[in-house]
């Protein structure tokens, strides 16, 4: 078994769970964030400094490392593990969400996903069978299965061919997935609607994946829908496997998400906004390079103890980025990542204490004023 899930406590008031996941490449504890290396790296940091910050499992993208440097090269040099130089558990995605996410420049078909290549324009064809190839070859961990996301919003008859497609697809990647050190994920579809959803876990779970990823989910809509989908579909996910909600999220997406049941998360937002000058604070974001930081020499957040709040000035780091020196998104990246580690581990230790909710008002009543 490459990949299981050990459930350590149940919260008390919740269905929030404190786990253990254990990979061929080491344990996780969980509920987790993975912080996203699209392109085989957690952008502007190393592998030390994602592990400094909290890191322990990382993403990275079958579409991306397809197209470059191609997942011949990364075979040839050794695997993911080898050629990132990250001896930690990898994921990669299928590439399903970023195939759809091209819009125009893709058709669909039953067989696969026919697209024009975001870099030069090339015709690719991916099938399960092909992603399934190239995911084998990079070698993670954790590899997702071949899935299509609907739109938000979208008709029921769309939600109700992209999940029978995703079913379809999911045996397809089964029956060609032969790498014993990698565990194999289905994606949960259905849209926001709720008898949809019921029906694509089930059909997913009757084929028995070692994991689940929530798919479908953070594309669009109000965050209550996302919350009110979990409020019904975790009740008929099984205990002992884990559940990975894609694409998700911020602060608040994050606890909400733990507290209805998710042990996993994944997101480009923290590395995102801070390549932009965005921070969070405990306070809420902060974006530093706003001229109100021009002579502010408190840290960027008065409460954080990573490495950019206890050395440099948000006027020092303002400075940075202004001038476009690469140091100052070094600085917010190392910072977010931080903070959204440190709140998985405070999220962690509320479970632990049977505290979450208390967690929870605690955190968003400070967050949200900000
Ligand atoms: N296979 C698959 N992947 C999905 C993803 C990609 C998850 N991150 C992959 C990483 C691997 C490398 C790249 C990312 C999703 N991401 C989101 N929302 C992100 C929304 C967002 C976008 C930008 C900023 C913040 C939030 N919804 C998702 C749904 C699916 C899905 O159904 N199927």
């Amino acid at each position: 078994m490459p990949v299981k899930i050990k459930i350590e406590k149940k919260e008390k008031h919740t269905r929030a769970r404190l786990g253990k996941l254990t990979t061929p490449h080491g344990e996780v504890e969980t509920p987790i964030f993975m912080p996203v290396g699209t392109q085989a790296t957690v952008k502007t940091m190393t592998p030390e400094e994602v592990k400094e910050t909290g890191g322990r499992l990382v993403l990275s993208n079958t579409y991306h490392l397809y197209l470059r440097p191609g997942h011949d090269l990364v075979k040839e040099a050794g695997g993911l593990h080898k050629f990132m130089n990250w001896d930690g558990p990898i994921l990669t995605d299928s590439g399903g969400f970023q195939v759809f996410s091209l819009g125009p420049l893709r058709t669909i078909t039953e067989e696969g996903v026919e697209f024009r290549s975001h870099i030069d324009g090339s015709k690719h064809f991916f099938t399960p069978e092909k992603v399934m190839e190239i995911e084998q070859a990079l070698g993670a961990d954790i590899a997702m299965a071949f899935d299509e996301c609907a739109p938000y919003p979208c008709e029921k008859e769309y939600a109700v061919a992209a999940l029978e497609r995703t079913t379809r697809w999911a045996e397809r990647c089964k029956r060609v997935h032969k790498r014993e050190d990698q565990a194999l994920f289905g994606i949960i579809q259905g849209g926001v609607f709720p008898d949809l959803r019921e029906r694509s876990a089930k059909e997913l779970l009757a084929m028995d994946f070692p994991g689940y990823g929530i798919g479908g989910l953070s594309v669009g809509e109000p965050k209550e829908l996302m919350y009110e989908v979990l409020d019904q579909l975790m009740p008929i996910m099984p205990e002992d496997k884990p559940r990975y909600l894609m694409g998700v999220g911020s602060p608040d997406c994050l606890i909400e998400g733990v507290v209805r049941g998710v042990d996993m998360f994944d997101c480009v937002l923290p590395t995102r906004i801070a390549r932009n000058g965005t921070v969070f604070t405990h306070n809420g974001k902060l974006t530093v390079r706003n001229a109100e930081y021009a002579r502010d020499f408190r840290p960027m957040d008065q409460q954080c103890d990573c490495y950019a709040c206890r050395n440099y000035s948000r006027a020092y780091i303002r400075h940075l980025i202004k001038t476009d020196e690469i140091l100052g998104i070094r600085l917010t990246t190392i910072h977010n990542l931080h903070f959204i580690q440190h709140l998985m581990q405070n999220i962690r230790q509320a479970i632990r204490e049977d505290r979450l909710l208390e967690y929870r008002e605690d955190f968003l009543k400070v967050f949200n004023a900000g």
